[in-house]
């Protein structure tokens, strides 16, 4: 008789077991599957054929993003500024049912019930990639270890502390400077082609690597001329890269992950990528931590040291606690900022007018020992520049939102708990009603008033952008140094930037400029 955990079992109880297990999980999906038809019974659908994946592909936003934008508001057109789709339950666990709007009355009643609507989804995969950090820590009552994160990260982004960082990003953006005049003098033209998306996220990294953990990276060296007699050696230019990889893995990759059925994301080519980018980046950050050398970059303020020091009631971060909201501050904290920054450029490069106005109000202003608390009151002009090329083009296109309860929106429609909410910052940007007819040009002086409640490109409620005061000073500061010290237009044969979507919204093939010094 065969026998199972010990126990002696009859060969028919296990025939009969085979036969009733597969029945009784069939019964089981046929229950949960019918449930939910009936909950969804009066919730507005659109049709079975335009899932949201299918919809958006067809969209065509990476390959073609004008057509793909006229595509997507066709899409709005017919199927409401707000709708919602069922998705099939076992390849989204966690998201019963995904629900995508640009209304803004919808947003503004998502954001008034905020009992209900505080949270990101549950299962992101930074929950199990930085699962101590503040884009993973799910629960949020004052005594949750997210809300003890939140309090004692918050000094990072105060006054005292931008203006200790000023320092760090003033030497960074005069090496930029270097390395672009070094392109510009090897071109041997009046101007060089510049990939400044690149450029910027080399830059942003090596400032986050600086203010984060006190590590003097040199990415943005790798910029510099194949043949320069200061460039990298190619060990170094691998480590210096090999960073950036990582945290682009850790980044994206792991992001890409969500969206595959859990079993996938375990697959060996998946995860032992995953593996190493951790492993890279935990060892930098162990370097500094174990060295107890906070700084390789002189004894400069750094969030690492900050956040080892923090305590309140003498509640402390455990070491991997610190570990991993320094991996979290990193990832969503510099390549955010790279990129709206060359979206800034590129908008100044393409209007001429704008570029000449921040011209006539960078000149007055001595960038090269600017704290970055007197950013904001000695470039306005730059700030509403940059402040309209992130409406524009969203860094973070889609803030999701998981329902706490079960809850109704917009009097029509039904969501369970655990329902996802998306705002679409893509269509909120080009909404006449909300920006007037002219909502799909770039116009800095509309920002005068800054942006409408409903506009959200740092997020909302207790969940919204920790970073989002050093993401303005530090953008605007890079967008004013740059066009104080170069000018900059669209190249006769330089790809049209279509946006790649993943987490954040990125340039599929870069933003190239031609930059001349000035
Ligand atoms: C242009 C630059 C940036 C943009 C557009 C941006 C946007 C966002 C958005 C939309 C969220 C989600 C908010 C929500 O769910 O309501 C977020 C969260 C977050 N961001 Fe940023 N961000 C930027 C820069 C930064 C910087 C510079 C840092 C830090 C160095 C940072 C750190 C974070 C963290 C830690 C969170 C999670 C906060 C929490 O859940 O408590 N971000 N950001």
């Amino acid at each position: 008789m065969p026998s199972v955990a010990g126990v002696d079992v009859p060969n028919w109880c296990l025939a009969g077991a085979a036969v009733l297990t597969p029945a009784a999980i069939y019964a089981y999906l046929l229950r949960v599957s019918r449930q939910q038809r009936e909950f969804f019974a009066e919730t507005p659908q659109p049709k079975e054929t335009s899932l949201i994946f299918g919809g958006l592909e067809s969209a065509d936003l990476v390959n073609n993003p004008e057509k793909g934008l006229a595509a997507m508001k066709q899409f709005y057109k017919e199927l409401g500024n707000s709708w919602g789709i069922r998705l099939p339950k076992w390849l989204f666990p966690n998201t019963q049912f995904l629900f995508l709007t640009a209304d803004p009355v919808i947003i503004s009643e998502i954001m008034s019930k905020k009992d209900i609507f505080h949270s990101r989804p549950k299962g992101l995969a930074f929950d199990t990639t930085i699962p101590l950090g503040l884009l993973s820590l799910r629960a949020e009552g004052p005594h949750s270890r997210w809300a003890l994160h939140r309090r004692l990260a918050s000094p990072l982004f105060s006054d005292s502390f931008l203006l200790g960082y000023s320092e760090q990003v003033q030497e960074k953006a005069k090496l930029m400077q270097f390395i672009l005049n070094e392109r510009i003098k090897a071109a041997k033209a009046e101007a060089a082609e510049c990939d400044l998306q690149h450029c910027l996220k080399l830059l942003t990294l090596d400032v986050i690597g600086s203010i984060g953990f006190g590590f003097n990276s040199k990415a943005t060296m790798t910029y510099l001329p194949e043949d320069h007699p200061q460039a990298l050696s190619e060990a170094e230019k691998t480590a210096e890269l090999e960073f950036l990889q990582a945290s682009e893995v850790m980044f994206f990759e792991t992001h890409q992950r969500t969206t595959e059925p859990w079993m996938m994301r375990y697959l060996p080519h998946r995860f032992m990528r995953w593996r190493w980018a951790k492993g890279v980046m935990d060892k930098r950050i162990n370097a500094v931590l174990v060295s107890g050398k906070e700084s390789s970059s002189g004894a400069k303020l750094n969030m690492l040291k900050a956040l080892k020091d923090a305590q309140e009631g003498g509640q402390k971060m455990s070491k991997a606690e610190v570990t991993d909201e320094i991996l979290t501050l990193l990832a969503a904290g510099h390549e955010t900022t790279g990129h709206t920054t060359s979206w800034a450029l590129y908008e100044v490069a393409r209007h001429p007018e704008v570029q000449a106005k921040m011209l006539a109000e960078v000149s007055t202003v001595d960038l090269e020992t600017l704290p970055l608390t007197q950013v904001q009151s000695l470039l306005p002009y730059s700030w509403m520049t940059w402040q309209e090329a992130l409406r524009l083009h969203p860094t973070v296109p889609f803030i999701p939102r998981q329902a706490e309860v079960d809850t109704t929106l917009g009097g029509k429609y039904n969501l369970t708990a655990g329902c996802v909410v998306s705002v679409s910052q893509f269509m909120l940007a080009v909404n006449e009603e909300m920006w007037g007819p002219d909502a799909a040009s770039f116009v800095p002086e509309r920002m005068e008033k800054g942006y409408p409640e409903m506009h959200l490109p740092f997020g909302f409620g207790g969940r919204t952008c920790i970073g989002k005061r050093l993401a303005y000073v530090e953008g605007v500061y890079l967008l004013a140094f740059l066009v104080k010290n170069f000018s900059s237009r669209i190249g006769d044969d330089a790809p049209v930037p279509s946006p790649r979507v993943t987490v954040t919204q990125s340039a599929a093939e870069g933003i190239h400029l031609m930059i001349s010094s000035r």
